[in-house]
C-alpha cells in the first residue's frame, strides 16, 4: 500500500506526528515562502480588500462580474447558510482528523483513486511535505466512504454523515443560485442558456460532480517555514472554501507582487481554470495557498464544482464573440495531466492549453495572467 506523500516522509514510523513536533523537520521546511510581502485583505484594506458579493443585492451579478474579472476570488455573503451549520461542519471535521492515525489510514486514498484520506494531488508534485492532512470525498458516496473510517457505523459516524450531507444540500442550493449569477454576469439570460446545448449541459451536470476536499492544518511550531497547502489554482469551474474563524488562505496578486490574506468568516468563491477557459479568459482563476500558524489548528473545506471528467470544455461562443478562442478544447481529466506537467516545469497549465500564448501580457495589475507558479 503506498502512503500519501506527507505520511511517508518519516521512515521511523511511516507517518508524521504533527502533535508531537517541537520543530519543523527538513522534510517539511520550505524555502522562499516570504519572498513577497503579505498584506491584509480585510474590508478596510483599500485596493487589497478582497471583493465582497452579497447574493441578496439586486446588483449582485455586476459585482460577481467585476470580482471574477479582476480577482478571480470573492467573499460571498447573503447565501443563507446558517453559521451554526458551518460551526457543526468545522467541529465534525476537526473531530474526524483527531482520530488516531491508524483509524484514518483505513480510508487511505489508493493510487489512482479519487477519494479517501490523504493529501491532494498537488502535494505530491513538490519535494517538500505540507503541514496538513486531507480527505477527499464525493457527497454521492459519502456514507460508504466514511464507513472505512468508522466500520462500526456508530453515533460519531452517523452524526458526521448527517452534518456533511446537510452542508452539501445547502451548498448545492447556493451553487445553483451562484451559477445563475455567473451566467447573468456573462450576459447570458435564462432562455439563451436553455437554447444552447453547451450551457445547458454545464448547468445541469455541475452539481452532480461535486467533490469536497477537507483540510486539516495542525498548529505549527515554526509557521514561517512550513506551508499548509502549496500554491495552486483550482482546476474546475468554481470552488467554495469555508475557512471559519482561523485565517490561512492567501491570494497572489501582481503589481506589486504580494500575498493577500483572505479574512476569515465568509464563504470564499474561487474561479477555477476551466471557468477561465469557458469564459475565454474573461473570468480569471487565482493563485492561492494556505499558511499555518502557531496558536490554532485550522479546518477548511473546499467544495469543488466542475463538469463531468470527460465532458469537453471550450470557450463559450458568446464569450468569444467576434474574437478568437484563446484556449483549446480540454476535458477536466486531460487538464489535470497538463497541470501536473506544468508543476514539473514551473509553468502555467492555462498557458499550455492556450491557443495564442504570445498574446498574453504578464505585466500589469493583479488581474493579469501569471505564467509561472509564484513561490
Ligand atoms: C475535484 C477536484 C479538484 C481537486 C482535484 C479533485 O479531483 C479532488 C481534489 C481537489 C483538490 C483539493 C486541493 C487542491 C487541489 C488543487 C488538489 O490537488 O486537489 C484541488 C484539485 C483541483 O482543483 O484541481
Ligand atoms: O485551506 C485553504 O484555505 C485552501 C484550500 C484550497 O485551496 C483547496 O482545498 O483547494
Ligand atoms: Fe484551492
Amino acid at each position: 500500500m503506498s502512503a500519501p506523500s506527507q505520511l511517508s516522509k518519516d521512515p521511523r514510523n511511516n507517518y508524521f506526528d504533527f502533535g508531537a513536533a517541537r520543530q519543523v523537520p527538513e522534510t517539511h521546511m520550505w524555502e522562499g515562502l516570504y519572498e513577497h510581502p503579505v498584506v491584509d485583505g480585510g474590508v478596510r484594506a483599500g485596493e487589497d480588500a478582497v471583493p465582497v458579493v452579497d447574493m441578496q443585492d439586486p446588483r449582485a451579478a455586476e459585482a460577481v462580474a467585476r470580482a471574477s474579472e479582476q480577482w478571480g476570488v470573492f467573499l460571498l455573503e447573503g447565501h443563507g447558510i446558517p453559521s451554526e451549520l458551518l460551526a457543526r461542519v468545522e467541529a465534525g471535521i476537526a473531530g474526524m482528523f483527531a482520530l488516531p492515525t491508524p483509524e484514518k489510514m483505513r480510508a487511505e486514498r489508493q493510487d489512482g483513486e479519487p477519494y479517501g484520506y490523504g493529501l491532494p494531488h498537488i502535494a505530491s508534485y513538490s519535494s517538500k511535505a505540507t503541514w496538513s492532512e486531507g480527505y477527499t470525498l464525493s457527497p454521492a458516496s459519502l456514507r460508504a466512504e466514511l464507513r472505512r473510517v468508522w466500520p462500526d457505523a456508530g453515533e460519531d459516524y452517523r452524526h458526521f454523515c448527517d452534518v456533511m450531507e446537510e452542508f452539501h444540500r445547502q451548498m448545492r442550493a447556493v451553487a445553483d443560485k451562484l451559477t445563475v449569477l455567473f451566467l447573468a454576469a456573462l450576459g447570458l439570460a435564462g432562455e439563451q442558456i436553455a437554447a444552447v446545448e453547451a450551457e445547458r449541459k454545464i448547468v445541469e451536470t455541475m452539481s452532480e460532480t461535486v467533490t469536497m476536499h477537507l483540510n486539516w492544518y495542525p498548529k505549527c511550531p515554526d509557521p514561517k517555514r512550513a506551508l499548509g497547502m502549496t500554491t495552486h489554482t483550482d482546476s474546475g469551474f468554481f470552488t467554495f472554501v469555508m475557512q471559519s474563524h482561523v485565517p490561512g488562505m492567501q491570494l497572489f496578486r501582481r503589481g506589486p507582487d504580494r500575498w493577500v490574506g483572505v479574512p476569515p468568516g465568509a464563504l470564499i468563491v474561487n474561479i477555477g481554470d476551466l471557468f477561465q477557459i469557458l469564459t475565454n479568459g474573461r473570468f480569471r482563476s487565482a493563485y492561492h495557498r494556505a499558511v499555518v500558524n502557531r496558536d490554532n489548528a485550522r479546518v477548511s473545506v473546499a467544495y469543488h464544482l466542475g463538469p463531468p471528467a470527460d465532458v469537453k470544455v471550450a470557450p463559450l461562443r458568446e464569450a468569444v464573440g467576434a474574437g478568437k478562442p484563446a484556449y483549446r478544447t480540454v476535458t477536466w481529466r486531460e487538464y489535470i495531466v497538463v497541470r501536473k506537467e506544468a508543476f514539473a516545469t514551473g509553468g502555467s497549465a492555462l498557458e499550455m492549453v492556450s491557443l495564442s500564448p504570445d498574446d498574453h501580457d504578464d505585466e500589469g495589475d493583479g488581474a493579469d495572467h501569471i505564467s509561472e507558479i509564484p513561490s
